[in-house]
């Protein structure tokens, strides 16, 4: 079954129908390449299939985990960066109370983020946190060598260390890593904590619906049954969907077709607050999958109605370079309505009596129109509701549409070479052995 709806009746005022579907061929070939495991970087294709290949043990596994590192624990720090927090902090946010952190989660503890940031400021208040409340960690690497996370497990190993003694410690750490690479590895190995494999054959970006997004997920007090069994649904229908039917495919051409006719930029938008965070994880896949070569869309996000208060101005009436892609949810969690009030001082009783939804989904339907108006093409993506199913089937249709959106683009949407710039430039400013030369010249460059 597909929950997901696409809409693209907005973009063509903008790019015809038949322009949309010109990209037809490409889109078919790109996942005949897909399917086949013929086309670039096949060797990162591990996640095509991994919802169905999950077994109902290793979920369970993953639970009993998440349910021994959350006793006595009233926090857990997820220590990661990019494609190793933000799936599962997308989801995790997707699925909360928006006030979670100061109310008491029961039997689950608090979950917050560590390792993608070198904020001193920020480290020392986490520790600062630590101190008062009892920690866990699950610390998130692929490569196992990335600095920034690298850096707050230390820390944070530190603290426990110190706190607890070291084999307390050790039971409150799990490491997600490389099956045998990367120091992440021999450190979990040496200290004999619990650890999961990020497959080889999963990029980071696309490791959500492996123990580096289930973990956390799980360990937050969300079913990870019911994530996987979306996903599994959407892999299926996507597999067998022809092109007219399938969501992906039109996805991953219209986005090109609009990239062809001179838009550079998508937006993501959302009017759901809790929504933030799986832009920012969008924003990684398709940023990271496509951007190279001198080519590739330029991904943006905005949170509405807050932003048409900012940004809003811009999209309206500034440079038309970019598309707007708006994720819809169709239906809220809880019920609220506007009340009467007899004086009306606030003159909103031509509200009153409606659903708080109701709305927002005005101002959603009025955004559209006006922003259609102004010239920005609209693609409209709509789910039923904030569900573990609906988010697991939402992840994978915009995972298989990268995959096909970057292949027609003639990219490899499977690795990231660019980011190695500033690692390199980093490790020689700060004088890591193996980076003396490139040091030298930099210092030279700069005069320092
Ligand atoms: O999981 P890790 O190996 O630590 O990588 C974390 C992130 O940082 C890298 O620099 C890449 O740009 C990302 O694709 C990756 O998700």
């Amino acid at each position: 079954m597909n929950n997901l709806k696409l809409n693209l009746e907005g973009v063509y005022p903008f790019v015809s129908k038949e322009k949309v579907f010109a990209f037809k061929a490409k889109v078919e070939e790109s996942q005949r390449l897909l399917h086949s495991k013929t086309g670039k970087g096949n060797d990162f294709l591990g996640w095509l299939h991994l919802p169905s290949s999950i077994t109902t043990e290793q979920l369970n596994n993953i639970k009993a985990t998440a349910e021994s590192l959350s006793q006595a624990t009233e926090v857990v720090v997820v220590i990661g960066i990019g494609g190793s927090y933000l799936g599962s902090k997308a989801v995790i946010d997707a699925l909360s109370n928006s006030f979670s952190q100061l109310l008491d989660n029961g039997a689950h503890p608090h979950i917050v983020y560590a390792g993608q940031n070198i904020g001193e400021d920020y480290h020392y208040e986490l520790l600062q946190l630590l101190e008062k409340k009892s920690g866990a960690a699950i610390v998130i690497s692929k490569s196992g060598t990335t600095t920034e996370p690298a850096l707050a497990f230390r820390l944070i190993k530190n603290h426990l260390e110190a706190k607890y003694c070291k084999l307390v410690a050790k039971n409150r750490i799990v490491a997600i890593t490389d099956e045998s690479k990367g120091a992440l590895r021999t450190l979990a190995t040496q200290e004999g904590y619990t650890t999961y494999v990020i497959p080889d054959d999963v990029g980071g970006r696309y490791s959500v619906l492996t123990p580096v997004g289930l973990l956390p997920i799980a360990v937050a007090g969300f079913d990870i049954h019911e994530l996987v069994r979306g996903a599994q649904d959407m892999e299926k229908f996507l597999m067998d969907a022809p092109f007219e039917e399938n969501p992906a495919m039109q996805y991953a051409a219209v986005r090109n077709a609009l990239y062809s006719n001179g838009k550079k930029m998508e937006i993501l938008a959302n009017f759901e607050p809790k929504l933030h965070f799986m832009t920012e994880w969008w924003k990684q896949l398709y940023g990271e999958s496509e951007g190279k070569e001198n080519k590739g869309i330029f991904t943006a996000g905005v949170d509405f109605t807050t932003d048409l208060h900012s940004m809003g101005q811009y999209i309206q009436e500034g440079e038309r370079f970019f598309f707007e892609t708006v994720l819809s949810i169709a239906k809220t969690k809880h019920q609220l309505v506007v009340p009467t009030d007899k004086d009306n001082l606030d003159q909103l009783n031509f509200i009153a009596g409606k659903r708080i939804d109701q709305i927002n989904k005005m101002a959603e339907l009025g955004t559209k129109i006006a922003h259609i108006d102004g010239n920005v093409p609209n693609i409209h993506i709509e789910i039923p509701e904030l569900t573990e199913y609906n988010l697991g089937a939402l992840i994978y249709f915009f995972e298989k549409a990268c995959a096909l959106s970057g292949y027609t683009l003639d990219v490899n949407p499977f690795d990231q070479p660019g980011v190695e710039a500033y690692k390199k430039n980093m490790f020689a400013l700060l004088n890591k052995k193996g980076f003396e030369k490139e040091g030298d010249v930099l210092r030279k460059r700069l005069g320092i």
